[in-house]
């Protein structure tokens, strides 16, 4: 979305973002996502913080976000003083809602959001209503992010599992480049029916260093529509870190 193309779902995802802000309490270490709508949960944590007094400390996804973050007042952690972290909210591009699995890594950030969400004790998902599918893989590509070293290996890999693979670039045709100075390449598969066999394929692949099925990682997702906001959180509890 660009600055000259208004987002029409902003207002969701900001009620959504500020639904979950309100989850975080003093004393907590929060993750803080990237995107969109991890944009105004950042925003309103800076505002609590300097309206109500909130504390907290906090671990960013991305260095867009750790920018944010700074320009907001939000003190900043890092995993060599904070192991885990209390909550982490962070916003989605796929979400099922049966299994509240997901697929992240549209902005480019997911290691290490991954990273940070495996570290929290509540992962929070944000979004607007239309970031549901019924199963993953029919609105956007999975990114898998994987060293710039041979990528053209490890695409022709992804295509025998099934994936049309493109090399995410910038406008002016360079790779698009991670904040670890990696390649992420998109990969349309046809509806991803069992995420967990495809993402143990995709980590057997050498050069792939993580990708953006986010699978039994959810605690809650909050999305906002037309209808309202929803609440989910999973059947049967959360099964992965
Ligand atoms: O995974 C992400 C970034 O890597 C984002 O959370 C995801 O792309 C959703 O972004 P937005 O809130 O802008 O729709």
């Amino acid at each position: 979305m660009t600055a000259t193309q208004p987002d029409p779902a902003a207002a969701f995802k900001q009620q959504s973002a500020i639904q979950a802000a309100s989850l975080v309490q003093t004393g907590m270490a929060v993750g803080l996502g990237t995107g969109s709508t991890a944009k105004f949960v950042v925003a309103e944590l800076g505002r609590r913080i300097r309206e109500e007094g909130l504390r907290i400390t906090a671990i960013p996804t991305s260095i867009v976000t750790e920018k944010q973050a700074r320009e907001e007042g939000i003190p900043l952690t890092t995993f060599g003083q904070q192991p885990e972290l209390d909550i982490a909210i962070d916003g989605a591009d796929e979400i099922e809602p049966a299994t509240l699995n997901l697929i992240k890594g549209l902005g480019g950030a997911l290691l290490w959001e991954k990273i940070v969400a495996a570290a929290a004790a509540q992962f929070v998902v944000v979004a607007d209503a239309s970031k549901y599918v019924d199963h993953l893989g029919l609105r956007c590509p999975l990114p898998v992010e994987v060293i710039p070293f041979g990528w053209e290996n490890a695409a022709r890999k992804l295509g025998h599992l099934g994936a049309q693979v493109t090399p995410r670039r910038m406008r002016d045709g360079s790779f698009f480049l991670t904040d670890e100075k990696n390649l992420i390449l998109d990969c349309v598969f046809p509806a991803i029916m069992e995420p967990e066999k495809l993402s143990a394929d995709l980590h057997a692949i050498v050069g792939v260093v993580e990708h953006g099925l986010f699978l039994h990682m959810a605690t809650q997702t909050i999305t906002a529509g037309p209808e309202g906001i929803r609440v989910l959180t999973p059947q049967g509890g959360r099964t992965c870190p």
